[in-house]
């Protein structure tokens, strides 16, 4: 596989995903987990080192067109050539979930005999990091280009919560199908993620967040398209654990209209491509954060829209709603209302009270799961939330 090389103004056009890399090259570098970007042997040229665009790679698939300068100015770009793991290159930022394989081949030893999960969230992103690789194995790329070419349009997802929140002065819904979770077990035994949609949707939800994964969230992919062919017109979010660009193409195949990107789990450089490639295919990002190292990360990332404060701590269940008020006060919240960044503010929600307290921290959104499905009725359980019918 030949390196190309742009000049100091050329464009470097990368082929996304990297399961395509993967395929082609099974000497992948560390880095490959970056999403398509890094491919080749750093170590042996201090050049950066794209993957040649031939035929056999790009047919059919979708391009994204890097400045070159955005490449070779990234740090972990440099940090990469120099020799650096991605682990080490994570935890830089400050990200303390630490993936599996120090290679990115799970044929390859991984850490877990030496240094098991540290946290939940760290176990997650381990078993997902072998369900994505056995999954792209098992859909070809030419089947998930196919299954995008016939997904049914993308709706706008921000646009519906901004029109919500003028339409009502109340803080938009996202609602979350979800029947499970690891901190509270199961939430609903009789879950019929359709009828739920439905019920959301009628009683005022803008969007709905759809969870999809299994093993920890008992969700599916399978909820998610179920919802969509039903004819929910609501926007709908994959709520899945994106490491890989993959995912964001399956996402889109599903039906989905947004997709999380967590920046817990998620070096720079991964959100800011991830980002182009949500752009390139339509779809809104929710970029999760959970402390101000993370907002301020996130916040130097040209063309976000959509943040997300999350005030479950991941890493210990712990909630704590006024984690959004503090995120939001002095100059971060300034930064982010003079972006027309819309702020969604996520777990932890139960009443009128909690919903009026993140609307003035200077929430526009909220995404509300355990306190809705809960109940009995979870639609008429909106207007319980929100202190009166949002439906009208
Ligand atoms: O059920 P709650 O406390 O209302 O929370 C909903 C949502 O915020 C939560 O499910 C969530 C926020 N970020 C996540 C990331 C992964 C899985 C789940 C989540």
């Amino acid at each position: 596989m030949e390196g190309i090389f742009a000049g100091a103004q050329a464009k470097v056009r990368i082929p996304v995903p990297s399961f395509l890399a993967m395929r082609c090259r099974r000497d992948l570098p560390s880095m490959d987990r970056l999403p398509g970007i890094l491919v080749g042997e750093p170590r042996k040229s201090t050049r950066l080192r794209c993957m040649k665009a031939d035929k056999e790679i790009t047919d059919g698939h979708v391009m994204i067109t890097f400045n070159h300068d955005d490449l070779v100015n990234s740090v972990e770009v440099r940090e990469w050539e120099s020799g650096k793991s991605l682990n080490d290159i994570a935890a830089k930022q400050g990200i303390r979930i630490r993936r599996r394989y120090r290679t990115g081949h799970p044929s390859e030893s991984s850490q877990d005999d030496e240094d098991p999960p540290h946290n939940i969230l760290e176990k997650i992103i381990w078993d997902k990091e072998v369900e994505v690789s056995q999954f792209k194995w098992r859909i070809p790329h030419d089947a998930l280009n196919k299954a995008i070419d016939s997904a049914p349009p993308v709706r706008d997802f921000v646009g519906a919560l901004k029109a919500s929140y003028q339409r009502t002065g109340l803080p938009a819904l996202i609602a979350e199908v979800k029947k499970a979770s690891p901190s509270r077990g199961v939430l609903r035994e009789d879950f019929d993620p359709v009828q739920i949609a439905k019920a959301y949707e009628e009683n005022g939800a803008a969007c709905l967040s759809i969870l999809t994964d299994e093993k920890y969230f008992q969700g599916s992919f399978e909820n998610l398209e179920a919802v969509r062919r039903a004819g929910v017109k609501c926007p709908l979010l994959c709520k899945e654990f994106i490491i890989d660009s993959w995912q964001i193409y399956y996402a889109r195949s599903k039906g989905a209209d947004a997709i999380l990107l967590i920046a817990a789990v998620l070096p720079d450089l991964d959100i800011k491509c991830m980002i182009k490639l949500c752009r390139e295919l339509g779809l809104a990002a929710l970029v999760e954060v959970h402390d101000e190292r993370e907002l301020d990360r996130v916040l130097n990332i040209d063309g976000i829209q959509l943040i997300g404060i999350n005030n479950r701590d991941l890493e210990t269940f712990e909630v704590d709603i006024s984690n959004t008020k503090r995120l939001l006060e002095g100059e971060r919240g300034e930064i982010i209302r003079r972006r027309g960044i819309t702020v969604v503010g996520e777990s932890g929600l139960f009443t009128p009270e909690d919903i009026s307290y993140v609307q003035g921290s200077g929430v526009r959104a909220v995404l509300v799961g355990e306190s809705l499905i809960k109940k009995s009725d979870p639609g008429s359980a909106i207007a319980g939330l929100f202190g009166r019918d949002v439906s009208i």
